[in-house]
């Protein structure tokens, strides 16, 4: 490795990608750094080449005046000291991008030993993408084979993955302080995921594994390069330690923001950010937003019983207090940083939102989710509330297939009912979480009944109904929400429903759910574990067939995935099990027989009263 610091020339509105660009054509680049706009004439940026050799081309091309960017001539001169660097001084250090494609070799090799993503392989395997892919579809046709025909398994479609970039959810991943070598490249925390294998956790290189969305991967360097100050040893978590405010508050920090940035000023914001910070989640967008969530440890919080207050709290909510006031306006800091970050690594006009999460609090910059939109094959864009910490699918172009297979799947759906039971199409959809499934499915159906146990995806599946307009598209008006366990619902709830999908978390469907099931004509069922979608098609084997079958590489490097079937009764067995309605329909026949027989006793009564009052007998 060998640095060089670009004294001077960096134009105001230069991108790290290009500066990047350009020193690529003298060897490997593994990291630029540019700093904020307003540092750019007094602070210099550096470049961090693989080979000195490389460095030292660059260094004689930029002292002969032919490195040029936007007309201006790059002077740069060799790294003076690693104490010198403007990172490590004024820790405004914002506009950073390491090259993702195609992915530098491993900075350290102890990393490239360990399986960084938990069970994930390491990133060596992206050229192994098609290889993985086959094997997993093999592994679950092979679980599924007792309970799906052959030659359902050999049409099943198969979904693949992006191969790189794919995931747009990280975390809760935990923060780790970085040993001394990686302080002293300029890394200030250190993200890891817990390795089930090696029962240990594992470090995270966004560069190396660039498994997650771009967005996210931007944020996770940033994030490693920013001058946050982790307290206590995060590392053993150490989460007796008192927790006090820190000595810095929101207006000193405001100040510092408008004229001279100073090393104070970056410390104070990056004390605060520091502060029992201890993991962080990412969700990303196809749409390009991003949302931060910092996960916070206050030992004070923890012995305080529900309905206590912290002293700062007394007479404020938590938002208005000194603590909140502090941290809201560091975030702000974080957050501009942030986006510097995100822009520099390409992703253009993004939305940043950051959430502090503390037991039992909760301070929000900006918006507590995002908004995702799917452009389906149907020609329809479909725009969905996506709520902070709840359940989301990672992998939002594998979403993208699973929703369209599913709205093919439905109408084919439809068309058999129509033919069986030539009844206007209800669909009962259990497990609707956000309402996924519920909006693109919703025009297809006269009336959809969602049923979801979590009241903030309730509300969301509502919120997103709205959005979409499924509420005023007159043949779906009908489309509703019911916030319940599957188990439960009453009669009322599915009567007069004979298509079904279920969604149901790892553990596939309960008793109670499966019997629900059963009573209708076509399952569709979206699974994340093809053991337990396998238990339930056994149960349901005696009277149903599975017609076809999805398989989406939704967690690729991972021997996990999605998958899909649409299920129906066999044909022999719709007389054989009807289901509620069908015999609602009988209890229609017997209602009206019982009251003439009633009425046929009552009028034999009466003749023989009238009889006997005749003294007849
Ligand atoms: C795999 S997620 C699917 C969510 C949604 N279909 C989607 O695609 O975003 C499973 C959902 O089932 C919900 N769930 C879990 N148990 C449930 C139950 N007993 N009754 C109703 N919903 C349940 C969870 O809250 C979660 O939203």
């Amino acid at each position: 490795m060998c640095e060089l610091d670009v004294v001077h020339g960096l134009p105001d509105d230069c991108q790290c990608a290009e500066v990047e660009d350009l020193f690529n054509r003298f060897g490997k680049v593994d990291y630029v750094f540019i700093p904020p706009r307003n540092l750019r004439r007094t602070e210099p940026g550096f470049i961090k080449f693989w080979s000195p050799e490389h460095a030292k081309a660059a260094l004689h091309a930029s002292q002969s005046g032919a490195v040029t960017l936007h007309n201006n001539r790059l002077h740069c001169e060799y790294h003076r000291s690693k104490a010198a660097r403007p990172m490590q001084v004024d820790g405004g250090s914002t506009s950073s991008t390491r090259p993702l494609d195609p992915p530098p070799p491993p900075a350290n090799p102890a990393w490239a030993q360990n399986a960084a993503w938990g069970n994930m392989q390491p990133l060596a395997e992206v050229d192994r993408y098609a290889e993985l892919l086959r094997k997993k579809v093999s592994d679950v046709k092979e679980q599924l084979k007792s309970v799906v025909a052959a030659s359902v398994l050999e049409q099943a479609k198969i979904f693949s993955s992006e191969r790189t970039q794919s995931q747009h959810r990280a975390g809760p991943l935990a923060i780790q302080r970085p040993t001394a070598a990686r302080r002293s490249e300029g890394i200030f925390l250190e993200f890891s995921c817990w390795d089930p294998e090696a029962k240990d956790h594992s470090l995270i290189d966004p560069v190396e594994v660039p498994i997650y969305s771009l967005a996210i991967s931007a944020a996770l360097e940033a994030m490693r390069r920013m001058p946050i100050v982790l307290d206590g040893d995060v590392s053993e978590c150490n989460d007796d330690a008192e927790w006090e405010c820190v000595d810095t508050d929101a207006t000193s920090v405001r100040a510092d923001r408008s004229a001279d940035r100073s090393a104070d000023r970056s410390a104070a914001w990056g004390k605060i950010i520091g502060h029992g910070l201890r993991s962080a989640q990412f969700h990303s967008t196809l749409s390009g937003e991003l949302m931060v969530c910092l996960a916070y440890q206050d030992a004070r919080l923890k012995y305080l019983k529900k309905g206590e207050v912290l002293p700062e709290e007394d007479g404020n909510t938590f938002e208005t207090s000194s603590q909140g006031q502090t941290w809201k306006a560091a975030a702000a800091e974080f957050k501009a940083l942030l986006h510097q970050g995100v822009e520099a690594a390409g992703v253009q006009g993004s939305k940043i939102d950051v959430i502090g999460r503390w037991k039992r609090r909760r301070l929000v910059l900006g918006r507590d989710f995002v908004q995702e939109s799917f452009a389906l094959e149907d020609g329809r864009t479909l725009t969905y509330h996506q709520p902070e910490g709840q359940f989301s699918n990672p992998n939002a172009s594998c979403e993208v297939h699973c929703l369209n297979w599913l709205c093919q799947q439905a109408k084919e759906a439809v068309a058999q009912t129509r033919t069986s039971r030539s009844s206007s199409p209800v669909l009962l959809e259990l497990h609707s979480g956000g309402g996924n499934n519920t909006v693109a499915l919703a025009p297809t159906f006269q009336e959809v009944r969602a049923v979801e146990i979590n009241r903030i995806l309730a509300e969301a599946a509502e919120e997103n109904l709205k959005m979409n307009n499924i509420k005023s598209i007159r043949c779906t008006r009908n489309t509703r929400v019911v916030r319940a366990d599957a188990a439960e619902i009453d009669v009322a709830t599915y009567t007069g429903c004979h298509i079904v999908l279920v969604d149901p978390p790892r553990a596939g469907l309960d008793e109670k759910t499966r019997e629900t099931v059963a009573r209708m004509d076509q399952i569709l069922y979206v699974s994340c574990n093809p053991l337990a979608l396998a238990s339930d098609l056994e149960y349901l084997r005696e009277g149903f067939q599975v017609v076809s079958l999805a398989i989406f590489d939704m967690f690729p490097y991972t021997s996990h995935c999605e998958c899909a079937v649409r299920v129906q009764r066999k044909p022999a067995q719709i007389e054989r099990h009807p289901n509620r309605a069908a015999a609602g329909r009988k209890t229609w026949l017997i209602v009206p027989l019982f009251f003439t027989i009633l009425g046929a006793l009552y009028a034999l009564w009466k003749k023989r009263v009238r009889r006997r009052k005749a003294g007849l007998g």
